[in-house]
């Protein structure tokens, strides 16, 4: 930025303190030709002598009065090609040391420019013609004329005719440059010699050359914006892309989260909930409005069974009774392994008979079915029924389920037994 800084101000700087470029019309090999106007060929006897060449002093002098009385000289810009000139546009100012004596009230600059769209070779006047009257005695010293001052002349314009456009002055392809006297000389002496003629201007346009300075400004700015934008973008998407890992890492611990939750709540064997899922449960069920009954269900003479047919027997006794009992709730009841052969159903928003009547539909169902796979035993099982009224303790109403089992035990066990003390109601 820095570096921009310093480059424009330094462009700028050029472009207000660089030396003008100059033209100097004198200097050797300046011109291609340099003559004067004449109205008879060179010679001894013409009005128009020069007095010394080299130093482009010349004398006119017409003792009587004649159509045509050319007093000036001519420096041409174009060479071979009459149709070729110099472009003077970038030039502002032409610099005139005319050293003149003699009867002119003044002395005229003329420059002709060489127009393609209507200037001929074989018609000397066709290119446009800018001129400037100077008066006499304004050139006594050197004298720096704009060259926007010059104008093209009615009388060129009334012999052309053309389209108002090609009558503006344009100096674009100046041919020739031309001091002369305007004036009727008849009868008097006129000594002049051209000391300087310079033009001044610009080496380029400008408004171009700051234009070009703004220009680039404007391309920097825009090529950073762009590159800022692309890396911005970049940025964006990579950020995007770490917030895509660690979105995706997050939801991966959380399924992680929840799988070790569950596990971590189910009974390995049967796959019901455990007794840490069981108490999570009943909490939860404790809340609600409803109230919930209690059904708590033991295998009885568990033991014998490991005893006899061995533990793996054994577990697969308590994956069947967790199946059938699970077969036989509703979507909203929970059922977990208490420990051991014992097993604990919550049915929330169940009155206890209908506890106490699926209780029996479930000690008929284990007594029915076929536990063993091999068929080689059945078994009973015993449960104790109680309800905890909604606001009650879900806890009390366990042990008051237990004691409900306890006694089904005591009675000879396969069988059901309800609690009648519980807290509130017997039913819901
Ligand atoms: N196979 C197997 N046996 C278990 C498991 N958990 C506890 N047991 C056994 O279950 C038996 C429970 O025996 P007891 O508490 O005497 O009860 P029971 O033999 O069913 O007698 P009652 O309940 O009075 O009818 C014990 O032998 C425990 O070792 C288990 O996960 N798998």
């Amino acid at each position: 930025m820095i570096a921009a800084l310093a480059l424009s101000l330094l462009a700028i700087l050029g472009l207000e303190f660089m030396p003008d470029r100059q033209l100097d019309l004198l200097a050797p090999g300046a011109v291609h030709n340099l003559f004067l106007a004449s109205p008879a060929p060179a010679g001894a006897g013409s009005p128009v002598q020069w007095v010394d060449a080299r130093r482009r002093h010349w004398r006119c002098h017409y003792t009587a009065p004649a159509p045509y009385e050319p007093c000036g000289i001519t420096l041409m810009l174009s060479g071979k090609d009459p149709a070729r000139g110099v472009d003077l546009t970038r030039l502002r100012t032409l610099e005139l040391d005319l050293a003149y004596r003699g009867s002119s009230p003044h002395v005229r600059v003329a420059i002709r420019n060489f127009d393609t769209r209507f200037s001929r070779a074989e018609d000397a006047n066709s290119p446009r013609i800018h001129t400037i009257h100077l008066r006499s005695r304004d050139v006594q010293q050197p004298v720096v004329l704009d060259l926007a001052e010059l104008t093209v002349p009615e009388w060129w314009i009334a012999q052309y005719n053309l389209p108002r456009e090609f009558n503006r002055a344009r100096l674009d392809n100046a041919t020739s440059i031309t001091i002369d006297l305007p004036s009727e000389l008849a009868g008097h002496e006129q000594d002049l010699e051209l000391r300087r003629l310079v033009l001044r201007g610009d080496w380029f346009n400008r408004d171009v050359a700051y234009l070009a300075v703004v220009c680039a400004w404007m391309l920097g700015a825009a090529a950073i914006a762009v590159h800022r934008g692309t890396a911005l973008r970049r940025r964006y998407r990579s950020q995007q892309r770490e917030i895509d890992a660690l979105t995706a890492r997050t939801s991966a611990l959380r399924e992680e989260q929840d799988r070790l939750r569950r596990l971590a709540t189910i009974d390995e064997l049967t796959g019901v909930l455990n007794r840490r899922g069981l108490e999570a449960a009943l909490e939860d069920l404790e809340s609600q409005p409803q109230g919930v009954a209690l059904v708590l269900l033991d295998i009885d003479h568990f033991k014998r069974i490991n005893d006899r047919w061995g533990h793996t027997a054994g577990d697969e006794v308590l994956r069947r009774v967790a199946a059938i009992v699970a077969a036989n709730l509703r979507a909203r009841d929970v059922i977990g392994r208490w420990g051991g052969e014992e097993f604990l159903i919550a049915c929330q928003g169940q009155h206890v008979e209908d506890a106490a009547h699926l209780a029996e539909k479930l000690r008929e169902s284990i007594e029915s079915s076929c536990i063993d796979a091999k068929g080689r035993f059945g078994i009973t099982a015993s449960f104790g029924v109680a309800l905890a009224p909604p606001g009650t303790s879900a806890q009390r109403a366990f042990k008051r389920a237990d004691a409900a089992l306890y006694r089904a035990k005591s009675a000879g066990r396969n069988r059901v037994e309800v609690d009648t003390a519980h807290d509130a109601a017997t039913t819901l």
